[in-house]
Parts: C-alpha cells; structure tokens; sequence
C-alpha cells in the first residue's frame, strides 16, 4: 500500500488497518489519526512514537502489559497475533531447547515480579541470544528506567509492523 491510500481511509478503516502496529493497542493509531494526511510512513511512525513518548509512565506501563511474553505460555498455545507470531519465529524463539526455554521463562517471572509488567523487546532486532542477554542485563534497571526502555522497544516493533504494511518509498510530497 502507498502513503496515499493511506490518506484517502477514513479513520474506521485507518484504525482497522493500523490497530495492531501497538501490539493490542488500537488506541495509538486513534489517536494519530487527526495528523492525516500523512507525507510518508517515517512520519506516520513518528506520530505514534510521540504519541508513546508523551504517556505519563502508567501509559507506557500499560502499553508493556498489552504485550505478550517472548516465548511464554501464549506463544506455546498459538495464541499470539500473526505479528507477534512472525517476530518471535524470526528471533528463533520457536526453536529453543528445553533448558532455554526454562531460562527464559523463569527470567521474564523475575522481570514481571520486579516491575509489574512484561520484558518487551523489538524480537526482530535481536536473536535468542541478545534477548536472553538483554532480559538478564534490563533486570538490573529501575521500574522507570525500564518503562521507557520497554516503551522505546515498542516503537522499533511499531515501526516495523507500519513498514510492512505501507511502501516506505511511497510520499505525499
Ligand atoms: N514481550 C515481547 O517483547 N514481545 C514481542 N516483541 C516483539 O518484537 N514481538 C513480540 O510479541
């Protein structure tokens, strides 16, 4: 699709398209709506960047809670989105040994425990191993510290998601 279609939407088929580049957080492409038309998808993808940037710290708390665990119960029941299914097969998420598994399992519950809400990072920007590294590394922030370091990952999923689905050549101007 080009910048230009996306333009012509109205914002029930805006949202319906973009609803999910916030894993289960409709309200991000809401919102941005009343900034169309867009010039292209960078600005499109910097609107809901601000958008997640300008929440107080209980919305990007919140954001981080709509997120499913790497590799947790929801992925092992084929629960997750076509999205969040596609990115965590590509960090090879889906072919972990058991002990992995475990490892990352038991870190996300000490994550969750310490800051009451889930370890999110960009999956398709790191591999098992740099995850794994990145949750043992992140369990060492402070809650806040970690609100925003989550709500940055979140922007590098929504950036991604917003290029697969718009041309990122295509521009209003
Ligand atoms: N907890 C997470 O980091 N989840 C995810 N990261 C991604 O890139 N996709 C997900 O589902």
């Amino acid at each position: 699709m080009d910048i230009s279609a996306v333009n012509s939407m109205s914002y029930e088929e805006f949202i319906s398209k973009f609803g999910n580049v916030v894993e289960h957080c409709s309200l991000c492409a809401a919102a941005v709506w009343r900034e169309h038309p867009f010039n292209d998808v960078a600005q499109l993808s910097r609107h809901i960047a601000k958008f997640i940037d300008d929440l107080p710290l209980s919305g990007k708390e919140g954001i981080l809670r709509l997120h499913p665990d790497l590799a947790g119960r929801i992925a092992q029941s084929g629960g997750l989105t076509k999205e969040s299914t596609n990115e965590q097969k590509s960090a090879g998420l889906n072919d972990m040994t058991d002990d992995e598994r475990m490892k990352m399992n038991r870190m996300n519950e000490q994550y969750k425990q310490k800051f009451g809400f889930p370890f999110v990072i960009c999956a398709r920007q790191n591999k098992k191993a740099a995850i794994l590294e990145g949750l043992e590394r992140r369990l060492n922030n402070s809650a806040e510290q970690e609100a925003i370091t989550g709500a940055n990952e979140v922007k590098k999923i929504c950036d991604l998601r917003l290029r697969d689905i718009v041309d990122p050549t295509s521009s209003k101007l």
